[in-house]
């Protein structure tokens, strides 16, 4: 796949704080590429360096095989940035909006083709400070668009969005890559990283924890799935532990959860067991685990020093 971000060795400070530290990574041509990570982990600092709005300290940022801080104009006419819809003038109608924002590049997308892709025909005459949160943001992913972008950033794009909003997001962002586009998108939630994209990197206090697919991330903590039973009695954290390919036990009182790298082997184990040692297995379930839970797993590991 061809590179189209590169960064290698990446840092950027604000007096003691370090917002990022020493991150490489590589970003190929039509991906939806996610950055997730808790408040204050350096995503925006992050996405902000590829955009050329902040410097790096140290490492390179090469944006489109150039260095973005000899090229960042050339660069500039390449991507497009999703802004918040506060620096949008609320008292101009969209389609003024759309018309002088395209004025203020070389190139230009098709406006019609973008106005059709987000729905927006019905609301060129509105005022944007009219507008609910979900048309806003529209409005803002259309700006982001107006100089028909190879790459698109996109910092947070659903915040706020109602969950019938964001899936629509979800939709126009996946079509944005079917036309061939890269996408780097920020999120705090688990749920559109997992759906939309491709691959994901997750940061903690400034460090690149983990960088893989969704799948390849949950798999991490095990085949992606668990079970799921009562707890029989007579037995033990460490005799659960003991069963075939078992690498995590959650032990609460009343239920038993096992993370296992091979299901079907650990359930014949178990039954076995269950057999020689006379417990009783109820409300035995497989359940599927989430980005969400694979998140927290890595972060808190993170925070605890490990
Ligand atoms: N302009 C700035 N001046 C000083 N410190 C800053 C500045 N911008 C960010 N920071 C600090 O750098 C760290 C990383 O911030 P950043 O905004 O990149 O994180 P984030 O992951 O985007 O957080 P959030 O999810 O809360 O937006 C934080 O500790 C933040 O307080």
């Amino acid at each position: 796949m061809e590179t189209v971000i590169r960064l290698d060795k990446v840092s950027k400070r604000y007096g003691s704080t370090l917002a990022v530290g020493d991150v490489s990574l590589q970003i190929g041509k039509g991906e939806i590429f996610g950055i997730v990570g808790p408040n204050g982990a350096g995503k925006t600092t992050l996405i902000e360096m590829m955009e050329g709005l902040r410097s790096a300290d140290s490492g390179t940022v090469k944006v489109l095989n150039k260095d973005i801080r000899s090229h960042s104009q050339q660069i500039k006419e390449r991507i497009g940035v999703l802004l918040q819809s506060t620096s949008i003038p609320g008292n101009a109608r969209v389609k003024e909006i759309l018309n002088v924002f395209s004025s203020f590049y070389d190139r230009t997308a098709d406006l019609e083709g973008i106005i059709r892709l987000l729905g927006l025909g019905d609301r060129l005459n509105s005022y944007f400070k009219s507008l609910s949160g979900g048309w806003k943001q529209r409005v803002s992913l259309a700006l982001a668009l107006i100089n028909d972008p190879d790459i698109v950033f996109l910092d947070e794009p659903s915040m706020g969005l109602d969950p019938v909003a964001r899936n629509q997001m979800w939709q126009m962002i996946k079509q944005l890559r079917e036309e061939g586009r890269t996408i780097v998108v920020t999120t705090h939630y688990m749920e559109e990283a997992e759906t939309l994209c491709d691959r994901v990197a997750v940061m903690s206090r400034g460090s690149l924890i983990a960088l893989d697919t969704p799948e390849n991330l949950i798999a991490l903590l095990g085949e992606g799935k668990r079970i799921s039973f009562r707890n029989p009695g007579r037995t033990s954290q460490k005799a659960m532990a003991e069963l075939t390919n078992v690498v995590h036990v959650e032990w609460e009182s009343g239920i038993i959860k096992l993370h296992s790298t091979d299901m079907d082997l650990t359930l014949q184990h178990l039954y076995r067991r269950a057999d020689e040692e006379k417990w009783v297995v109820r409300g035995l379930k497989l359940e599927e685990m989430s980005m969400n839970e694979v998140f927290s797993e890595l972060t808190e590991k993170q925070g605890r020093g490990a």
